[in-house]
């Protein structure tokens, strides 16, 4: 472990009025989308100009160095808010006392992989992440999974992680929301924060359904905005759930500065109330969901919080045989996720049988 105190909280500063530092840890630290997350939390956007961190840094023996780099920016940048700063190959250590836990660090899917084989491998990196948080992280922790296959990882980690509330865990899918309520705006010809009341259903895949019937513009049903309900079906739906590939295709690596925002937002929407009316979408455990949703597999549904860090589901939604016969599919590949990863979940003996075309958004 290597430790790196950038100050102490002198009682005397400016410093009386902020609130008692938090630790939060993050793994895959030295990689791309890290690169971007971790001075925004540095700096307070995330967690408010009050709030001092200690930014605990899980790495590998591959990328310890690189992860030393980390360190040294983040020590030079001279963010006031950022008091201590520790890297480490441990999990057990980078967990220790941690309050959050940004899960970034999987393996990504190469020429040959198996999509099986992807989930055995980053299954095994969640697993032990998991029995690591349940053993010594704060027992309020809050997880955000954002290595793929997200939802999946998330199930693995609460399943390992049984001390700690599985409530506590989320899949990251606030990149597809971002990602759907551009191009709502774009087709609508609004500015984005007219959109409103956007849920992705589901996986953080190709399978995802983008939720247009119960999105609003200017406060307006999106239907009743973008009469065209073939592009609605079709060119919007495909977009946002292939958003990620098209993407990896023009810049040759997947997203990492939006996906960061992304974290932000998604944190953010947990630490500060929901604007009235509106709501977010997280991949979160379905335990007596509204929604008719199977149960116990960490599903994508739209969720208002008071700002506490805690969430609800949304009740008012509304379906039709469209939204219906999407959420179905991407809920049959959760549960094929699920039993291919039975052996990590402790659930017996893992049975694969995985629909052909399930993949990442990053996948094409
Ligand atoms: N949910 C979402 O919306 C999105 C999710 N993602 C996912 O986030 C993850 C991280 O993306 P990004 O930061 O761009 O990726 P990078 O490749 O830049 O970094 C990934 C980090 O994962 C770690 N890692 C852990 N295990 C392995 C392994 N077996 N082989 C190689 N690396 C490993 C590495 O760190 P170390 O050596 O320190 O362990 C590496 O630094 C990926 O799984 C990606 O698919 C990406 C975009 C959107
Ligand atoms: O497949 C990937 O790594 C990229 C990804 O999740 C996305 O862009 O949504």
């Amino acid at each position: 472990m290597l430790s790196c105190i950038i100050s102490d909280v002198d009682e005397e500063e400016e410093t009386k009025s902020w609130k008692k530092l938090i630790n939060i840890a993050v793994s895959g630290a030295a990689g791309m989308i890290s690169n971007h997350l971790l001075f925004k939390l540095a700096s307070g956007e995330v967690f408010g100009p009050d709030q001092p961190i200690a930014l605990k840094l899980l790495g590998s023996e591959r990328s310890f160095q690189a992860l030393e780099g980390v360190a040294m920016e983040l020590e030079d940048s001279l963010f006031p808010l950022l008091r201590e700063v520790i890297i480490s190959i441990d999990p057990y250590e980078v967990f220790q006392d941690a309050e959050w836990a940004l899960l970034i660090g999987a393996k990504p899917r190469g020429p040959g992989i198996e999509r099986a084989a992807l989930l055995d491998i980053n299954g095994q990196i969640f697993a032990e992440q998991g029995k690591a948080l349940n053993a010594v992280a704060s027992r309020n922790v809050k997880v955000m999974v954002v290595g793929n296959p997200c939802n999946t990882n998330a199930l693995i980690c609460l399943k390992n992680a049984s001390n700690i509330p599985a409530k506590n865990f989320h899949a990251l899918t606030r990149l597809d929301e971002n990602r759907a309520k551009c191009q709502l705006a774009l087709k609508a010809g609004v500015f984005y924060d007219q959109v409103s009341n956007v849920t992705i259903w589901g996986n953080h895949s190709t399978t995802q359904v983008p939720d247009f019937l119960n999105a609003r513009i200017n406060g307006l049903p999106v239907k009743e905005v973008i009469k065209d309900a073939k592009w609605l079906e079709e060119e919007f739906t495909e977009k946002v759930q292939k958003r990620g590939g098209v993407l990896i295709q023009k810049w040759g690596r997947s997203s990492a500065a939006s996906t960061a925002v992304s974290i932000v937002d998604a944190i953010r929407s947990l630490v500060t109330p929901t604007p009235e009316g509106d709501w977010f979408s997280s991949g979160v455990y379905t335990s007596g969901n509204p929604y008719g949703v199977a149960e116990d597999i960490v599903f994508s549904m739209p969720c208002r919080s008071k700002g506490d860090g805690d969430y609800e589901l949304v009740k008012d939604v509304i379906f039709d045989d469209y939204l219906r016969k999407r959420i179905k599919k991407t809920e049959e590949e959760l549960l094929a996720e699920k039993r291919c990863v039975a052996h990590l979940t402790g659930e017996g003996i893992a049975v694969c049988d995985l629909p052909e075309d399930t993949m990442l958004p990053g996948e094409m």
